[in-house]
């Protein structure tokens, strides 16, 4: 099935009863892996917030939630692109923490995340992500701990994903259809 978000078309890639059962196992794992702790999942938003809800309807275990975002803007010339975590609230010294992303592209951003993260002394930091594309990473990235997915290094939208701003209400996961070149 083919559809189209703003100018691009798209196919579908994984269907929600696949997501959903990959979830319930990522789940399982952590009620497990954090038994006799209370983890605190950070979302990051925007991208992460139809992965989290799921998500935490299989988490048993007592735990806290709350959102971040990473603001990312244009750095001078000698900095590059500037990464910034904005709208953490709670005092993660001494806490474990699993930060839930809807993808790890480049790595770039959990890279970031990471680093900024770690020097407020958490006791531990996990990542659990939807979807990794491992062809496409730039960073090592040994906190992730959680995957429900690896897929190639096609443009995805759905399920919390925006192309434009536009497909994160979709269901499923759908990536771009590679368009023939013209030359
Ligand atoms: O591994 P990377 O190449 O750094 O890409 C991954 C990041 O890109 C997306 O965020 P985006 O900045 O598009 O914001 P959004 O979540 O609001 O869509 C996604 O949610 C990750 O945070
Ligand atoms: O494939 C993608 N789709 C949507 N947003 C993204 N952010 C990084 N990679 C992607």
């Amino acid at each position: 099935m083919k559809i189209q978000v703003d100018d691009k078309e798209f196919e579908l890639m994984i269907e929600y009863e696949q997501i959903k059962k990959r979830i319930r196992l990522i789940g399982i794992q952590l009620n497990v892996d954090y038994e006799g702790r209370v983890p605190v999942f950070i979302g990051v938003l925007n991208g992460s917030f139809l992965f989290l809800a799921d998500l935490m309807k299989e988490i048993e275990i007592a735990s806290e939630v709350t959102f971040i975002k990473v603001s990312s803007y244009e750095g001078d010339s000698s900095t590059g692109r500037v990464k910034k975590v904005i709208g953490l609230e709670l005092d993660l010294r001494k806490r474990d923490v699993i930060i839930v992303e809807d993808i790890v592209d480049t790595g770039i951003t959990m890279d970031h995340l990471l680093t900024e993260l770690k020097q407020l002394e958490p006791a531990s930091i996990a990542v659990c992500s939807l979807l990794v594309k491992p062809q496409s990473m730039q960073h090592e990235i040994e906190e992730l701990d959680y995957v429900a997915f690896e897929i190639p290094n096609d443009f995805v939208v759905g399920y919390g994903l925006d192309y434009n701003g536009l497909g994160r209400n979709l269901k499923d996961i759908y990536r771009a259809v590679a368009v023939p070149s013209e030359t």
